[in-house]
């Protein structure tokens, strides 16, 4: 079958009656009438932000630094730009509405045919254009809106008119899944109250809260004198922190921006609001913490670097798939002892696991030395590449560097995840054992993947290591917001019992002993797989 390819754009009409330059305008296409679309045999979607903001001359801020953090995240950025603006590191020198009829024809143009997932709304500098923006999202509605109401640069610069407040109220925050305002916004929205502590930070929030917003996150970039730059988020009930540390930076110019879009490239991913809001924290700060000493112009303020991860060393773009936590369904953690007592290599041993239908596996040599564990990791890589088995390491993130494993495995002593997150980057998977829900909290806000939770039973493998039981998985489960595989003294007698305990969250059982310390592992290891799918089906 051969494909027609998208006719070219043309300008062969008289000019349209918007601007000397516009083109004609050509008919809007759904997918049934586009013969192009038949090409692709597989169509893979894409998350997609619209970002409907203002031109940054320098490009720390606005549209450009929506498309770079969007794209940092993996998610595509359509742009409709509202405003020209002239900027530099010393402030804003001049600002150019875009005419009100060309900003409805950018939204129309991206709305009906780019299967938008979420709309961002940075600099809308008129009332009409807010207006105009309102019209196009009832036209056209999205999964998700972000509304980031900027109202001042950083310099003290006006980027919105006094009038575009009232539409705000009662017109786009009824419709916005979150706004984002920074303290001095806040207080402009809600008349000009001071807002110096936390406490104001809340009252603020709860009364942006009544513009109709589903959440509100009052933003703390700001406020003086504090080691932690805190963010304020309310859902209408309750209050959560969130804190970070404060980056000793000159490099801030675009925070505002590029959190606000964050949030929304991971909404377009399908995270929940509280989830999109802690990856979004976190990037921004990582993206400050690598980017503090660059410089880049004279004033006071300079841009950060939002693609800071392509320099990190183990980025490999497409070489790993998204962690999924169905891969927790029967985890293989190896001992070097065991192996020893039964004459297995590393490798016999993993070979063997996965062999038996071990879903993800883990190095767990404590007693090794450092050359020959690289060896046999980089030896089990390939195992468990051809076999399309993650593999992780425990707690050596050296290791897992040099041998480009999927993640590591850290403990309670071991250091955070939000460090190995750092030194890792984003595409690899990170687990931390937890044994309390405030563990589990911090996991999940240091970047974490998924939690390891027990001894749920007593085991041998670990020392001093206490009992939870099933209260205690419970507890955990129940305060995660990660995936999390049990551990702890699992066997073929008990494993069946942990399975049917069916908390939402509890993917699967983690072994050591009872896969390795056996003579033939890969068929204890079948026998357990046996035994957990017949309590539950690996999706
Ligand atoms: N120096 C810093 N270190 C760490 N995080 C920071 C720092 N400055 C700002 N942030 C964080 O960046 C995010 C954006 O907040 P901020 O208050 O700076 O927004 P903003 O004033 O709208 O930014 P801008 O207008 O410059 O784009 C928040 O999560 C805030 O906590
Ligand atoms: C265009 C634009 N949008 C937003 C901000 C806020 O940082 C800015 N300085 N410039
Ligand atoms: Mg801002």
């Amino acid at each position: 079958m051969s494909c027609a390819p998208p006719p070219p754009i043309l300008r062969l009409h008289p000019p349209s009656s918007i601007s000397p330059f516009s083109s004609p305008r050509r008919p809007h296409l759904s997918p049934r009438t586009c013969p192009w679309r038949l090409a692709a045999a597989r169509e893979m979607p894409w998350p997609h932000v619209l970002t409907v903001a203002g031109s940054d001359s320098s490009a720390g801020a606005g549209i450009q630094a929506d498309v770079k953090a969007c794209a940092a995240l993996g998610a595509y950025c359509s742009s409709v730009i509202t405003a020209v603006t002239a900027q530099n590191t010393a402030g804003v020198q001049g600002v150019h509405l875009v005419p009100e009829e060309l900003i409805r024809e950018q939204l129309q143009s991206v709305l009906s045919d780019m299967s938008v997932d979420v709309v961002k709304t940075g600099m809308l500098p008129s009332a009409g254009i807010i207006k105009i923006l309102c019209e196009s999202l009832q036209k056209f509605p999205v999964k998700a809106l972000v509304v980031d109401p900027v109202m001042v640069s950083t310099s003290g610069d006006s980027l919105s008119d006094p009038s575009t407040l009232t539409y705000y109220r009662d017109g786009l925050f009824a419709m916005a899944d979150i706004v984002t305002p920074n303290v001095k916004e806040a207080s402009k929205l809600l008349g000009g109250v001071s807002l110096h502590t936390i406490a104001d930070m809340r009252d603020a929030a709860e009364s942006i809260y009544k513009f109709g917003p589903r959440y509100v996150l009052v933003k703390g970039g700001d406020m003086p004198d504090s080691s932690e730059a805190i963010d304020v988020f309310y859902d209408g009930k309750e209050f959560v922190e969130f804190r970070g540390h404060r980056i000793k930076t000159r490099n801030t110019h675009g925070t505002g921006c590029t959190l606000a879009s964050s949030i929304a490239a991971e909404l377009a991913k399908g995270s929940s609001m509280l989830n999109a809001v802690q990856v979004a924290k976190n990037f921004v700060e990582s993206a400050l913490h690598h980017s503090k000493d660059l410089v880049i112009g004279n004033g006071p303020q300079g841009p950060f670097d939002h693609l800071f991860r392509l320099k990190c060393p183990p980025y490999n773009i497409g070489s790993q798939q998204r962690f999924n936590p169905d891969s927790l369904f029967l985890y293989a953690v190896t001992d070097s002892r065991m192996n020893k007592r039964w004459g297995h290599s590393i490798e016999d041993a993993v070979k063997a696991a996965i062999e038996g239908g071990a879903t993800i596996v883990q190095l767990r040599e404590k007693d090794i030395e450092s050359r020959p564990f690289l060896e046999a990791a980089k030896a089990c890589m390939e195992i468990c590449r051809s076999s399309g088995v993650p593999l992780l390491i425990n707690d050596r993130v050296d290791i897992a560097l040099a041998c480009n494993a999927d993640g590591v495995h850290v403990g309670q002593s071991d250091i955070s995840a939000r460090e190995v997150r750092e030194l890792l980057g984003p595409g690899k998977i990170i687990g931390v054992s937890c044994k309390t829900p405030a563990q589990a909290e911090q996991a999940w806000r240091d970047g974490a993947d998924y939690l390891g939770c027990g001894g749920v039973f007593p085991t041998t493998t670990k020392a001093n290591n206490p009992t939870l039981g099933f209260g205690g998985l419970k507890a955990v489960c129940l305060a995660s917001k990660l995936p999390v595989v049990a551990i702890g003294g699992i066997n073929a007698t008990n494993a069946g019992s942990v399975m049917e305990l069916d908390f939402p969250n509890l993917k699967g059982v983690a072994v050591v002993s009872a896969l390795f310390d056996r003579e033939c592992v890969s068929s204890e290891t079948r026998n357990l797989r046996s035994i957990l799918a017949s309590v539950r089906c690996l999706a």
